[in-house]
C-alpha cells in the first residue's frame, strides 16, 4: 500500500503534489522555481538570492553527499523550502558533517520528496514560477482549499525588498582567499592587494572568496550603505553583490548610492543582482521573466569575442537591453533565451553579469571577470 502522504504542495491554479515530508514541519508560501544543476544542492539552498522561493531539483539525487559547513554560501539556508524526486538518504562523503533532514529541521527548512518533478518543472515552465504553498504535517492533514487560496493570494516577489533582510548586519573585512594570491604578504613583485568595497545585497560567500582571490582587500557594507559610507573607505572598487528579490524594488536606495559613485570615476563590478542595479542606475529597465534561469548549464555569448561561456544562473528579473543608454554596451547574451547576460561603459570601467562567475556551484568560465575587475584597479593606480 503507498505510503500515506506528509507532505503536499499546492499551486495558485490548484494543482496538488503530495509526497513525504522531510526536514522542519509547518506551512511556507513561497515563488517556485526549477534548479537543473546536479551538483550543489547546499550552496543553492544557502544563496541568499533564493529567499522566498522554493526550489524544485530536477536531479534526482538530492542529499546523497550531506552537508559540510566547507560549502555554505550564507550562514543558514535561505530557500525557503526544497522539493525532490526521491527522498534523501544518509549521505555518503568523508567531507559531510551533517544529514541534510536534520540540517534543514535545525533550520526551519521544509523538504518534500517523492515528487515527479518532470511533471512538475513542466508546470513551472507552462505557469511561469508559480506561487504555492508548501505543507509538512507528520499526521498528514492539510487544509487544501486554504492551501490553494493563500498561494493565490500571496503577491509575489514582483515589488518586494528582501535585500534588507538578508544583508549584514554591520560592516565586516573579508580576506578568506587573499592567501592565494600571488601578491598575498608580498610573497612576489604583484602590488599591494586592491582595496574593494563590497555591497552586501545577499553575496554569497565565493564571490568573497573570489575577489580576495584575484587580490582583493575586502570590506563588506550592509545593502543600505549610502555612497558617503562607501567612500569612507577609500576603495579603488566597488562590488554590488548578487541578492533576492526584485531589483526595481532594492533600487529605491541602491539605485541613487550607485548613481553617486558612478560620478566618481571608480571601477565598477557587478553581479546578478547588482547587474540589474547598476543597469537600473544607469538609467535601463529590468522586467521579470517568465520561469527565469537557475542552473549551472547555462550558455551565454560574449557578444565582442563570440567566444561562448558555460555559467552559473540564478534570476527571475533581467535587464532589458533595450532600455540600454547610449555609452553602455550588452556585452553577454543568453544562448537559451537571448536575455541580457551582462553590459559595460565604453568609456569607464564599468561592468556586470547575470550569471554568477564564481561559479559556486557550476564551471569557472567566467571566473576571468574577477581578473578583469582587479585589472581595471590596477590600472587606475
Ligand atoms: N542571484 C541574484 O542576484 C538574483 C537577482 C534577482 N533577485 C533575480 O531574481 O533576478
Amino acid at each position: 500500500m503507498a505510503q500515506k502522504p506528509t507532505a503536499c504542495l499546492a499551486l495558485a491554479d490548484g494543482t496538488v503534489f503530495y509526497g513525504q515530508g522531510f526536514g522542519a514541519t509547518g506551512e511556507v508560501v513561497a515563488e517556485l522555481v526549477f534548479n537543473t544543476a546536479m551538483t550543489g544542492y547546499q550552496e543553492i539552498m544557502t544563496d541568499p538570492s533564493y529567499a522566498s522561493q522554493i526550489v524544485t531539483f530536477t536531479f534526482p539525487h538530492i542529499g546523497n553527499t550531506g552537508v559540510t559547513t566547507q560549502d555554505d554560501e550564507a550562514s543558514e539556508p535561505v530557500a525557503s523550502g526544497i522539493v525532490v524526486k526521491w527522498d534523501p538518504t544518509e549521505p555518503s562523503s568523508w567531507r559531510a558533517n551533517s544529514n541534510l533532514i536534520s540540517w534543514m529541521e535545525k533550520r526551519g527548512r521544509l523538504g518534500i520528496g517523492g515528487i515527479d518533478t518532470r511533471r512538475l518543472t513542466r508546470a513551472i515552465r507552462q505557469q511561469g514560477s508559480p506561487h504555492v504553498v508548501l505543507a509538512h504535517d507528520p499526521e498528514g492533514s492539510f487544509d487544501i482549499a486554504k492551501m490553494v487560496a493563500k498561494a493565490r493570494d500571496w503577491k509575489g516577489l514582483v515589488g518586494l525588498d528582501l535585500a534588507k533582510e538578508v544583508t549584514c548586519a554591520q560592516s565586516y573585512r573579508w580576506d578568506e582567499g587573499l592567501w592565494s594570491w600571488p601578491g598575498a604578504f608580498g610573497k612576489s613583485d604583484q602590488p599591494k592587494p586592491f582595496r574593494v568595497v563590497a555591497i552586501d545585497y545577499g553575496a554569497k560567500r565565493n564571490i568573497l572568496r573570489s575577489l580576495a582571490q584575484s587580490g582583493a582587500e575586502v570590506t563588506v557594507l550592509p545593502a543600505t550603505a549610502t555612497a558617503e559610507d562607501v567612500l569612507a573607505h577609500n576603495p579603488e572598487g566597488v562590488f554590488l553583490s548578487n541578492g533576492p528579490g526584485d531589483p526595481a524594488a532594492t533600487g529605491a536606495y541602491a539605485v541613487p548610492m550607485i548613481q553617486t559613485l558612478l560620478e566618481k570615476d571608480l571601477p565598477i563590478f557587478g553581479i546578478c543582482l547588482g547587474h540589474q542595479m547598476l543597469a537600473l542606475a544607469l538609467g535601463a529597465k529590468t522586467v521579470k521573466m517568465g520561469h527565469g534561469h537557475h542552473g549551472a548549464n547555462h550558455p551565454v555569448r560574449d557578444v565582442e569575442t563570440g567566444k561562448v561561456e558555460i555559467t552559473s544562473m540564478n534570476h527571475g528579473f533581467a535587464v532589458d537591453a533595450q532600455t540600454l543608454p547610449e555609452g553602455v554596451i550588452e556585452t553577454h547574451v543568453s544562448l537559451f533565451d537571448g536575455s541580457n547576460c551582462g553590459l559595460r561603459m565604453t568609456k569607464r570601467p564599468v561592468f556586470s553579469v547575470q550569471h554568477h562567475p564564481e561559479a559556486s556551484p557550476g564551471p569557472q568560465d567566467s571566473a576571468y571577470l574577477f581578473d578583469r575587475f582587479a585589472d581595471a584597479m590596477r590600472a587606475r593606480r
